[in-house]
């Protein structure tokens, strides 16, 4: 037997050995499991039987209350031991078909014997309760697992670095308990089982990395010194799964305090939610909170506006470049999505602090009752040095003590009298009732009838005002949509601001801006800026209970929007995890680090990490090398030696050919066994356009199915996507259904057209239907793709 196969035996036998204590300890939790558990459905159902209840006098009421806790807590503890037991049963449960993946030998320096460590999915103890037959891929130890190859090692615990040597560092694949692959490297973590992992096909949810995690991953999902940390990766190089195996080690790290309610990510729509909503359950942690900003703007100004999308923006960017208006909406997108607009936003609640406010009149059955005249000089009337917010709600005091006065005036007037004429005999019985009850009880003699007709005018009118109330408690005297208005309206205030020149195409802009505000609209680059200068006006909504917040696709999101998460979560760590490169969205922000940057200012330098993650994992080889050559910084992206096809540029002849040819070609992609296919068009226009057109040609096909902005779940099969939604998924193969000059001739498409031919893992096919191709791919290499013209 060569030592290498009596080498696998022993691991095999390990393997074994631990699966047989898995088994054993599984069997002896679950009936406990059982017991505890009736204990407590027992313990509750006999609550009170233990417990005395005697109220006579202050002894007797101490002591039920002290038997009433004592119950609770012995409840309580109960319960908590079933949640732990069961809890302890579920891991146990899972590592069962597989309980590791990982093993290496450590001499610890100054020890004599190297320690083997395995790690898995969860640690597991041996029954003499100190030996780790399976340590925790969290664990401080398991961190040498995925930073060194074999040699000189440390790990960080929180009594220091811990240093010594690597001896041996294994991988295993472990089905059923039994050794399927086992290799020994030399490496981080040896490529062989990235090959095998990649070279599978995409799922329809993604997957943990927790048995391959590379090492500069490792750095952003154990970084926990920073209030910020900014990733900037390349296409496929494993920001989301990054940012998810982090979620599991910050739960796993901070379990004595952190829970996964504690935690939310931004996602870039509903879609992704789903996309990556089995991650952690997979990894034996409960989800974490999963949201999209639009979610929050549409859950804050839906009432008041009819909000614009995202996705209608880019489908505007997209598809309407003929619109005489263009260029003036993209250059107010660009600066109402910029720092400088943050700063102008700042500078304006400060000169409102002295100037310009806005309100709203108070009106009553059409008269007013207070002036937007006297609320504005009651405002202004102190020169305090308060906040604006303060200052607001000082004001609200004031204006309700003024309608408290002309509440009492009111009870005169003549419509109060007609209402009183006018109760009916069941809501005049009720209130006389009730204002009888409530006055003999101060009063016994009372039976004065002017009395009770003061009573009753006195709560008429009170019904009558408690709308006002509400609104002034709500702040709705603020004019929030005249504030906004007049930045757009009066040039004078942003000169100031700015410090001199408008912005370029401003007179359009502002027209623009201010005629939709007047129509009840509000347009997407709006959005964030408006309900900011709400929250500097009125105070800020916060959330102090989240701790940490993830923020996936992050190049997307505006110098605002990470102000404003900022403040939502006034307790939590943020994680920015993007790709500048797939910026697709006008508002997008640069995640690399620089001086003067947005995120830069967000926390300060000094609490601000950057990390970089330049390998790129989805794709072959032929692809990346093909998609990266479309980038000024191309040659930063480093592609993982994994091979395939070189990506095929199908030229045909017209539109229907090309039709009839990609539905071909989905056909074999099937056959040669590819699941997940897309079919990624530009806009949501044309890929309505592509489905109807596909659709009566595919018949035997399996079934196509059309991704709008509104599907809430991510399935594989044959899709028809607009690129912009298929952002931060990934497909077996990708057909581009229209890569010529006609589609893609703008220079701002260049990322979106990037980011769609970066998500195939496998296969990437592009097809023209008898124009030029796009100069995105015509300036490349030719080299680099393989061209197929279709007669
Ligand atoms: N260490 C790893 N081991 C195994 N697979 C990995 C690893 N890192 C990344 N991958 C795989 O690479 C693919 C891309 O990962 P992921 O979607 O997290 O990248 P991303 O940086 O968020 O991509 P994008 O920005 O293009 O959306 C996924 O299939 C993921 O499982």
């Amino acid at each position: 037997m060569s030592e290498w196969t009596s080498e696998w035996n022993n691991e095999q036998a390990r393997v074994a050995r631990v699966t047989e204590a898995l088994h054993k300890r599984i069997a002896e939790y679950e009936p406990a499991v059982g017991e505890i558990k009736s204990e407590v459905v027992d313990f509750r159902t006999h609550f009170w039987d233990d417990v005395t209840v005697n109220l006579s006098n202050d002894d007797d009421i101490l002591e039920t209350f002290m038997s009433m806790k004592q119950q609770a807590q012995v409840l309580s503890e109960r319960e908590h031991s079933h949640r732990h037991m069961l809890h302890q049963l579920k891991r146990m449960k899972r590592l069962l078909p597989s309980p590791y993946f990982g093993r290496i030998d450590f001499q610890e320096t100054g020890t004599n014997a190297a320690e083997k460590l395995y790690i898995g999915v969860a640690s597991f103890i041996a029954d003499d309760g100190e030996t780790f037959l399976v340590y925790d891929w969290r664990t401080p130890i398991a961190s040498l697992y995925y930073d060194f190859p074999p040699g000189p090692a440390s790990f960080l615990t929180p009594g220091g670095d811990i240093t010594g040597q690597i001896d041996l560092k294994r991988q295993f694949v472990i089905r059923d308990a039994v050794i399927k692959t086992m290799f020994d490297t030399g490496m981080t973590i040896g490529d062989d089982l990235l090959q095998e992992v990649l070279g599978k096909g995409a799922g329809s949810q993604m997957q943990s990395i927790v048995a391959t995690i590379q090492q500069e991953q490792n750095r952003i999902i154990r970084n926990d010194s920073s209030r910020l940390l900014v990733v900037q990766g390349a296409a496929g190089s494993g920001k989301t799964s990054a940012a998810l195996q982090r979620a599991a080690y910050l739960l796993y790290k901070h379990r004595e305090r952190l829970t996964a309610e504690q935690m939310v990510l931004f996602s870039p729509n509903p879609m992704f939610n789903s996309y990556v909503a089995t991650v952690l359950p997979e990894l034996g942690e409960d989800n974490i909170q999963q949201t999209t900003f639009q979610e929050y703007i549409n859950r804050r100004l839906a009432q008041t506006f009819e909000v614009e999308d995202p996705f209608d923006q880019i489908e505007y960017m997209l598809t309407q470049h003929d619109d005489p208006e263009y260029d003036a909406r993209m250059a107010g997108i660009t600066f109402k999505a910029s720092a400088r607009y943050l700063h102008v936003m700042r500078g304006y609640r400060d000169m409102l602090l002295k100037d310009r406010m806005k309100f709203r009149g108070i009106k009553f059955r059409g008269r007013t009752l207070l002036s937007r005249e006297s609320i504005l000089t009651q405002f202004y009337h102190s020169q305090s040095s308060a906040s604006l917010s303060y200052r607001i709600d000082e004001l609200k005091e004031w204006i309700i003590i003024q309608l408290r006065q002309l509440e009492r005036a009111e009870r005169k007037a003549e419509w109060v009298k007609d209402e009183l004429d006018y109760l009916d005999q069941e809501q005049y019985q009720d209130a006389y009732t009730r204002l009888h009850k409530r006055q003999q009880a101060k009063n016994p003699a009372f039976d004065d009838a002017q009395q009770e007709e003061d009573l009753l005018r006195q709560q008429i009118v009170r019904e009558a005002f408690r709308p006002i109330y509400k609104k002034i408690k709500a702040l709705r005297f603020v004019d929030t949509k005249a504030l906004y208005r007049q930045l757009f309206e009066d040039n004078a205030i942003l000169a100031e601001l700015l410090g001199g020149e408008l912005p370029d195409f401003w007179s359009q802009v502002s027209e623009r801006t201010t005629r939709l505000l007047d129509e009840g609209q509000l347009a997407c680059e709006d959005a964030t800026p408006y309900l900011y200068l709400k929250e500097l006006i009125e105070g800020f909504q916060m959330n102090g209970n989240i701790r940490y917040v993830l923020m996936d696709e992050a190049q997307d999101y505006s110098a605002f929007q990470f102000e404003f998460v900022k403040r939502l979560f006034p307790r939590a760590r943020m994680t920015v995890l993007g790709d500048f490169n797939q910026a697709v969205f006008a508002q997008a922000s640069d995640l690399h680090e620089h001086s003067g940057s947005p995120l830069e200012e967000l926390y300060g330098p000094d609490d601000t990490a950057w990390l970089h993650l330049s390998r790129s994992y989805r794709s072959t080889k032929e692809i990346v090398d093909f998609t990266r050559a479309m980038l000024a910084d191309g040659d930063r992206i480093i592609p993982f030696e994994r091979s395939g096809g070189k990506p095929v540029a199908v030229q045909c002849n017209d539109s229907n050919q090309r039709d009839e040819q990609l539905v071909n070609d989905m056909k074999a992609l099937l056959d040669e066994g590819y699941t997940s296919i897309a079919v990624i068009t530009k806009s949501a226009a044309e890929a309505e356009l592509a489905y109807e057109r596909l659709q009566p040609l595919k018949n035997e096909l399996a079934p196509l199915r059309l991704v709008t902005k509104q599907t809430p779940v991510f399935e594989h099969g044959l899709l028809v996507i607009p690129a912009y939604l298929a952002k931060g998924v990934e497909f077996d193969a990708v057909l581009i259904y229209d890569a010529s000059s006609e589609s893609y001739s703008h220079e701002s498409e260049r990322k979106l057209f990037y980011t769609a031919c970066t998500r195939p893992m496998h296969r990437l096919r592009l097809y023209s239907p008898g124009q030029k191709w796009t100069s995105f791919m015509t300036k490349l290499d030719p080299q680099l793709y393989e061209a197929v013209r279709i007669n």
